[in-house]
């Protein structure tokens, strides 16, 4: 990670960053002149900053109207008492249409410029979560939700059969595709098995054919709680990273939230599979049962990213997420019970600094997508944005700037936003 001062950053038509062009080089006077003079110039001033766009690798948008609410009950028993009685309410397609142009908006306004959406199991809606996108400006990765389980999914919000889930995947990979002729801010339809306990065997397999079949991303849900890791190994007699592999649904492709019960023998899968993890902090403090060694994942290879998890997670700030994600590691490090002596009491060499947290939220979440993003290079996408640092004495270095804007940082301080080279906020 590297800090310039005083460049410019050249977006091109299609909105990739052309060139950076330093204030030695020949051209840059010239360059910055006809930038001004076309009125394509952004001037920054001394207190503001540049950052990559951050791209939010697990986010449910149906669940934003609880975000903050109700986090009181363990993963199984909040999802029926709160969470899927507010999904169903996305079969009137007004409701959805209400929450995705605010949840959108938000998310941009909080700097993250890709998000990877868990919908509903109504096509309608999920179609207005993407036109959200489009119409604001954010590049989304959605998903309709198949979940078809009579056992462990409520009558009133789940999928007619294994058949329809299948078929309703495959309507909305094409409701997109169409949708996406009118714009040049690509959707992609991303195969979503809610998680293991959601689905029938019949529909995993019929949904890891599509995966196969359209070449798309899979997203779904991986050991994370006990109770989640227990239910793959009581029904199917294996590990639930097993089940996944078994339907071809762990890709170079596919994101899977959370894995805080993963074990190193599924890490391995991971690594073996490319699957990426979605690492979301903030929710596994509620419902992960565990903390996700970070350290240790990426040291199998693992692809990792950063996810806000709403509404498991509260915030829709991946700056929240960060600093979660920091003082998780730390506590994991130290351990938490002060019975115990400091030795037995941690995990040794599990604390990760901001850097590696913000690189989760950055190139981890874009290597995860195959996106050329995540990074202020020639080549990549222009997602950018612009942060600003308000202190009575300006820090001395870099990585005090750097170290301050990832702890400081809110919608507030953040003034400018770009996907693709436009404007966004
Ligand atoms: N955190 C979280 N875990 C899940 N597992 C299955 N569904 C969900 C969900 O909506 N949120």
């Amino acid at each position: 990670m590297a800090f310039q001062q005083h460049q410019l950053i050249c977006f091109d038509e299609s909105g990739y960053i052309a060139r950076l062009i330093d204030s030695s080089e020949a051209d840059y006077a010239s360059v910055k002149q006809a930038a001004a003079n076309a009125e394509t110039l952004t001037e920054l001033r001394d207190d503001q900053y540049v950052l990559p766009g951050f791209i939010d690798l697990h986010i449910h948008a149906p669940q934003w109207p609880n975000a903050g609410l109700a986090l009181d009950r363990p993963l199984n028993e909040w999802l029926d008492t709160y969470t899927f009685p507010l999904e169903a309410k996305y079969r009137d397609t007004d409701f959805a249409k209400l929450v995705y142009a605010d949840l959108v908006h938000e998310l941009l306004a909080n700097g993250t410029t890709t998000a990877l959406y868990f919908g509903t199991v109504h096509n309608p809606a999920n179609l207005e979560l993407a036109k959200a996108c489009i119409q604001n400006g954010q590049r989304g990765f959605i998903g309709k939700v198949a979940m078809d389980n009579p056992d462990q999914t409520p009558e009133y919000y789940r999928d007619a059969s294994a058949a329809s889930a299948v078929a309703d995947t495959e309507q909305f990979i094409q409701q997109l595709t169409e949708l996406n002729r009118t714009t040049d801010l690509k959707q992609t339809p991303v195969i979503t098995p809610r998680f293991v306990p959601s689905c029938t065997p019949e529909s995993l397999a019929g949904l890891g054919d599509l995966a196969r079949k359209y070449d798309l991303p899979v997203q779904s849900h991986a050991s994370e709680s006990d109770w989640e890791d227990g239910y793959a190994r009581e029904h199917y007699h294996i590990r639930d990273a097993e089940v996944l592999d078994r339907y071809g649904l762990l890709t170079d492709k596919a994101v899977m939230a959370h894995g805080t019960m993963l074990n190193e023998t599924d890490y391995q899968l991971f690594a073996d599979r490319q699957t990426a993890i979605a690492h979301c902090p903030i929710s596994n403090v509620y419902f992960g049962n565990a903390v996700l060694p970070v350290k240790r994942v990426m040291a199998h290879h693992v692809k990792l990213g950063l996810g806000t998890d709403i509404s498991g997670g509260y915030s829709p700030s991946l700056y929240q997420n960060i600093r979660q994600a920091v003082l998780s590691s730390r506590q994991l490090t130290d351990g938490v019970d002060n019975q115990l002596s400091p030795i037995n009491r941690g995990v040794a060499d599990s604390a990760i600094g901001l850097r590696t947290a913000f690189y989760l939220a950055t190139v981890g979440g874009a290597e995860s997508l195959h996106l050329k993003t995540g990074r202020i290079a020639p080549g990549y996408l222009a997602d950018l944005q612009v942060v600003s640092l308000s202190t009575p004495i300006p820090p001395d270095s870099a990585s005090a700037i750097f170290e301050k804007l990832m702890i400081q940082t809110t919608k507030h301080t953040i003034d400018h936003v770009f996907v693709q080279g436009k404007t966004v906020k």
